[in-house]
């Protein structure tokens, strides 16, 4: 019983941590699961390029879909992914779909809008092993969604309601320093202090201003978390919107190719990784 499915990375619009409201775009940067299942009743996990990698989410998934859906399988999931670990780019939402929807698959069981199950669906199982795994704070519902679905998702995350989604079809350029941090870390006090500047982001996001929305969101969570805002300012002129994305460290702007070269200069000068690439509006999928 073999299942594979890709999810994506994503960048931030509104990080979640100061009032349960959040917002994320799916970016082109893929994770692949596979998955197989068989009668051994446990399930183990490896991580491509991380052997000592964290694999409990991953397991977890796999568990609860054998839970729901299955009948008592054990098997092996792998994943291998283009989105960096604990970069603020959703890499733990992006390995949990992915994970998801390959166990579905192994299971036969249909995803889709006229299936037994819809993407949204699949997705809040995701989430719910991603509590169970303590990598998340919120469940990050915003991240999970815009992973699953693709395009710009605003969410409820104490309610995992979808607020929000819009295809929207945006360049994007990544900076991610060599740094990393774990969403669990992040300091959710801190975070909390800035929540009526949380409130002023999601009210622009809800009103589809998203580029004034995330460089906002980027100036009030680089505060908070104590990053450096320099690369917000010297992006700003040049780019339509640019924010730390989820809980850091990576730096994401949006705006128009010419202005993103731009900004790439400033950006090319500074240690870590500098990328451009697009939004995606088609979201995770099933391979086999
Ligand atoms: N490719 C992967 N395969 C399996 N598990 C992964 C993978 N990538 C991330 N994870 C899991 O997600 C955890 C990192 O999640 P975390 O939320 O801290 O980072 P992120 O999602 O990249 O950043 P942010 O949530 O700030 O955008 C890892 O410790 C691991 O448990
Ligand atoms: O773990 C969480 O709850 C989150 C982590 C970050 O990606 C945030 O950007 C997201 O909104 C919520």
């Amino acid at each position: 019983m073999y299942g594979e499915a890709v999810a994506l990375g994503a960048g931030t619009v509104l990080n979640a941590l100061a009032t349960g409201v959040g917002s994320a775009f799916a970016i082109d940067a893929e994770t692949t699961a596979r998955v197989e299942l068989d009668d051994s009743g446990t399930v183990e996990g490896a991580i491509a390029g991380a052997p000592d990698g964290d694999t409990r989410l991953i397991r977890r998934c796999v568990e609860r879909v054998v839970d729901r859906f299955g009948d008592g399988q054990g098997g092996h999931v792998r994943t291998e992914s283009d989105v960096p670990m604990a970069a603020g780019l959703k890499s733990s939402s992006a390995a949990a779909n992915a994970t998801v929807l390959a166990t579905l698959s192994a299971l036969d069981v249909s995803v889709g809008d006229d299936a037994e199950l819809d993407r949204e669906a699949a997705c809040r199982i995701g989430v719910a092993a991603a509590r169970d795994a303590g990598v998340t704070v919120t469940g990050a519902f915003d991240d999970a969604s815009a992973s699953m679905l693709g395009g710009v998702t605003v969410t409820d995350n104490a309610a995992d309601d979808l607020l929000a989604r819009e295809a929207v079809d945006w360049d994007a350029l990544v900076w991610t320093p060599p740094a990393r941090a774990f969403s669990a870390d992040a300091d959710v006090a801190r975070c909390e202090r800035v929540a009526p500047m949380a409130d002023l982001v999601a009210e622009l996001a809800l009103d589809g201003r998203y580029g004034e929305a995330m460089t906002v969101n980027g100036l009030a969570f680089s505060a908070a978390l104590g990053f450096p805002t320099d690369p917000a300012v010297e992006a700003m002129p040049h780019a339509d919107g640019v924010s730390l994305s989820g809980t850091g460290p990576s730096v994401v702007a949006v705006g128009d190719r010419d202005g993103l070269e731009r900004v790439r200069d400033y950006w090319n000068q500074r240690e870590g990784d500098t990328w451009l690439t697009t939004t995606r509006t088609d979201g995770a999928r099933v391979i086999e």
